[in-house]
């Protein structure tokens, strides 16, 4: 298997409002390196304020990392290329399906990113619209509808369908499967996965429930205050925790106890 991504030293400070003679930084991202292949899942776990959706927000381009560099496919991505990268890494949020905008129809929400991305016409933005929600459990028919007409499981498919229609490569899921209780939420793992291997995706799962991070992911990284402080493949890590945030972790969700 060959590196789909791959981070290199990624940090991120922020300056801190003051006055000029103590003027302060703030570090939320220590240098992060690893790497991902095709068809494989990283989940990122660690307490609140660890630096995970920093790390996610700089993965996509909407955040300009300190220092470090990222690459697809051996190609350094540019800095601050959120149009260009938005094709290739993707992010679905816990609430993607509640901010979807209330008066656009499906067909004009997901019609949205390929006007701008590609060069098809007019029928063929509409084809890849059907198949694209097929593809992830809905209708063809449902392009004709407002997003009130949908459940909240159905209006997370309708982000996947968005977050998959530029076909990318890498999709980070920060949260996204948080507000969807359990039954929906192993129907969309497994919809995840059918799409991970039909068009070999790479996911990056930030996500706190670790029953979800254990089902669904190849490797972990565990982050505290802006450092990885555990990573490894998911089950080792989870069988065998060795930093003390790890086990923090596990015992708040009593996953020792159930999960031996
Ligand atoms: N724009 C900003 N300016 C200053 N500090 C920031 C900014 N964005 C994030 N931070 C700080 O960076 C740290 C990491 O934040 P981040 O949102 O990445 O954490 P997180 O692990 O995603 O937390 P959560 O699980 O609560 O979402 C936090 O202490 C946060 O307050």
């Amino acid at each position: 298997m060959t590196t789909l991504l791959d981070v290199k030293d990624i940090s991120k400070s922020f300056k801190l409002k003051g006055y000029w003679y103590h003027k302060q930084q703030f570090t939320a991202l220590s240098p992060i390196s690893f790497t991902i292949e095709s068809k494989k899942t990283l989940a990122i776990v660690g307490e609140a304020g660890s630096g995970k959706s920093t790390l996610a927000k700089i993965l996509v381009g909407a955040e300009t990392p300190s220092s470090g560099s990222i690459y697809l496919n051996g190609q350094r991505l540019k800095e601050q290329s959120f149009k260009q990268r938005c094709q290739y890494i993707r992010m679905i949020f816990q609430d993607s399906g509640t901010t979807l905008n209330p008066s656009l129809t499906v067909e004009e929400l997901l019609d949205e990113p390929l006007k701008i991305n590609t060069q098809f016409d007019e029928a063929q933005r509409k084809q890849l619209i059907r198949t694209t929600l097929q593809k992830v459990g809905l209708l063809g028919d449902h392009m004709n509808f407002y997003p009130h007409m949908f459940s909240g499981g159905q209006k997370q498919r309708i982000s996947l369908a968005r977050a998959i229609i530029l076909q990318p490569q890498v999709i980070i899921l920060d949260e996204a499967l948080a507000s969807l209780d359990p039954s929906l939420r192993s129907q969309m793992i497994n919809l995840l996965l059918d799409l991970q291997q039909q068009m070999g995706l790479a996911y990056i799962l930030i996500s706190h429930n670790l029953g979800t991070v254990r089902h669904f992911s190849d490797d972990v990284m565990v982050m505290s205050k802006g450092k990885v402080v555990e990573a490894g493949k998911t089950i080792d890590v989870i069988k065998h925790p060795k930093h003390k945030v790890t086990k923090k972790l596990m015992m708040s969700q009593n996953f020792q106890l159930t999960h031996k």
